[in-house]
């Protein structure tokens, strides 16, 4: 679909939920509203068109003797549930041990970030974020937590206004060796 067609879309789509809402989109108020709605859905779910894995891949050096652990704590994450396409926020931690390769720090955020401006089920998105850095790096381990608010379930439904959810996935030695996997859940300030 090209870029006109999708914005006239949506377009109709908003001004189609305004009037669901009970509301009318030709009152003074909402003038330019479904235009301007539109616009800005555009922008939160513009994460198709980009490819994160080359996205990643941008910025590689050699390893050059460095065979520690590597984190990238307290991304922020700001997505939508695919179950209820209402916001989900919260925080990224990312660790990998590297093998010949270590990948741009800004690179691991803003793969992230391409991902997040999709529907996303929040299990999925971890999984995916794993996947992509052990394609492009090839480490000896990765891990990747996300820490994350549901306004699905915060703010309607059962609405547990404390609750939030941690997803946890370990590859490689960070799997399977627990020091490790200790290490970096301490390191995200996950660990009892
Ligand atoms: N596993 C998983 N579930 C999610 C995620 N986001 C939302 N959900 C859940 O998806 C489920 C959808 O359940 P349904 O019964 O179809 O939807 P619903 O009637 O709106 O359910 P309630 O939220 O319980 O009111 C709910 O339990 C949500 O909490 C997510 O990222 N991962
Ligand atoms: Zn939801």
């Amino acid at each position: 679909m090209n870029a006109e067609d999708s914005m006239s879309i949506r377009s109709r789509a908003m001004a189609a939920l305004i009037r669901a809402t009970g509301d009318d989109p030709a009152r003074l108020g909402l003038t330019g509203t479904p235009e301007r709605a539109a616009r800005a859905h555009a922008e939160l779910f513009d994460g198709y068109d980009i490819n994160p894995q080359a996205l990643l891949a941008k910025a590689m050096e050699p390893a050059d003797g460095y065979a520690g652990l590597v984190l990238v704590r307290g991304i922020r994450l700001y997505s939508h549930c695919e179950h209820h396409m209402l916001p989900m926020e919260g925080l990224v931690h990312v660790g990998y041990l590297p093998d010949s390769h270590l990948l741009g720090l800004s690179k691991v955020a803003r793969a992230i970030e391409v991902l997040t401006r999709q529907l996303q089920g929040q299990e999925r998105l971890t999984r995916e974020i794993a996947d992509i850095i052990e394609k492009v790096a090839h480490p000896k381990g990765v891990a990747v937590a996300v820490v994350a608010r549901h306004h699905c379930i915060t703010e309607r439904g059962v609405r547990q206004t404390d609750s939030d959810t941690v997803t946890v996935v370990t590859r490689g030695t960070l799997d399977s060796n627990p020091g490790l996997r200790r290490d970096f859940l301490g390191l995200c300030g996950l660990a009892g």
